[in-house]
């Protein structure tokens, strides 16, 4: 500068990005790393239709019953934390970040998250999320890049072989046990083809999403490589 003043620092434009995929491909392990490396927000919608599914067992509702959920769907009030290294989830105020990860709500979030009462709600929700971040926001789920954030800056559609995504998720709860995993595998096999197959806002892979296979990859190598793709958009920008 002409007048020896430091020039000064602007901050990066915000950005936002879609990370979609089937169960256990590691999206919400790398939204969180490389929103917390990028100083963005973060938004596990998969949370939030798990939270949906808790408070309609809490309140007796048939799950199998799409109009009783469209009914009762404007009910719960949600609200997701977007710190990424401590994203929350409370339903009435509620902390619900422990029962949302049970087996019974694992098993029936599918069919609410299928109703399309309750993907209006939701979606409403993230996209008043996603807007209020300043610094910008990863946002991951199923149908971001799709239908939440068609604008997005960056769309990720991340994969892994059944196999790796079961070895995964058994490696969790049960350890290296051969029926576990097995076990693990056609229940996740059989979450993706519900999610995969409903009619609203099914899971999918937008037409300008970049796919990344990480059967091969460790997850810092996944993180790395959405890290690069962001830093690349920014610098295009
Ligand atoms: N590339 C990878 N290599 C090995 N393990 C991984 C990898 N990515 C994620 N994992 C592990 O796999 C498990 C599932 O990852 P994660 O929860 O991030 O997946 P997800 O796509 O968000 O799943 P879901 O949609 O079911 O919530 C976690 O234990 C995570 O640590
Ligand atoms: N954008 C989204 C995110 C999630 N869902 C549904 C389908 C999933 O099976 C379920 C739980 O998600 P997870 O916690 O495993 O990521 O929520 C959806 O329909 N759309």
């Amino acid at each position: 500068m002409e007048n020896g003043a430091t020039p000064a620092r602007t901050a990066p434009a915000a950005v936002v990005v879609a990370i979609d995929g089937p169960s256990g491909t590691g999206k919400s392990s790398t939204s969180k790393a490389v929103a917390a490396q990028l100083g963005l927000s973060y938004l596990d919608t998969g949370a939030q239709y798990r939270a949906m599914t808790w408070w309609m067992i809490t309140n007796g509702i048939d799950v199998t019953d799409a109009a009783a959920v469209a009914t009762a769907a404007a009910k719960p009030v949600l609200v997701s934390g977007t710190d990424p290294a401590h994203p929350t989830i409370t339903v009435d105020g509620a902390d619900a970040s422990g029962p949302i990860r049970t087996q019974e709500v694992t098993s029936r979030v599918s069919a609410v998250s299928a109703v399309p009462e309750v993907r209006t709600l939701v979606t409403e929700l993230q996209r008043s999320i996603a807007a209020a971040a300043e610094r910008g926001i990863v946002v991951e789920g199923r149908d971001i890049g799709t239908t939440v954030l068609p604008d997005a800056d960056l769309k990720i559609f991340l994969t892994a072989s059944p196999e790796a995504r079961a070895a995964r998720r058994s490696g969790e709860l049960t350890g290296k046990d051969a029926a576990g995993l097995a076990a693990t595998r056609e229940a996740l096999i059989k979450r993706d083809a519900a999610d995969s197959g409903r009619k609203t806002s099914p899971l999918a892979k937008a037409g300008d999403a970049v796919e990344v296979d990480t059967t091969e990859l460790t997850l810092q190598q996944v993180i790395e490589c959405v890290v690069t793709l962001v830093e690349e958009k920014r610098a295009a920008a």
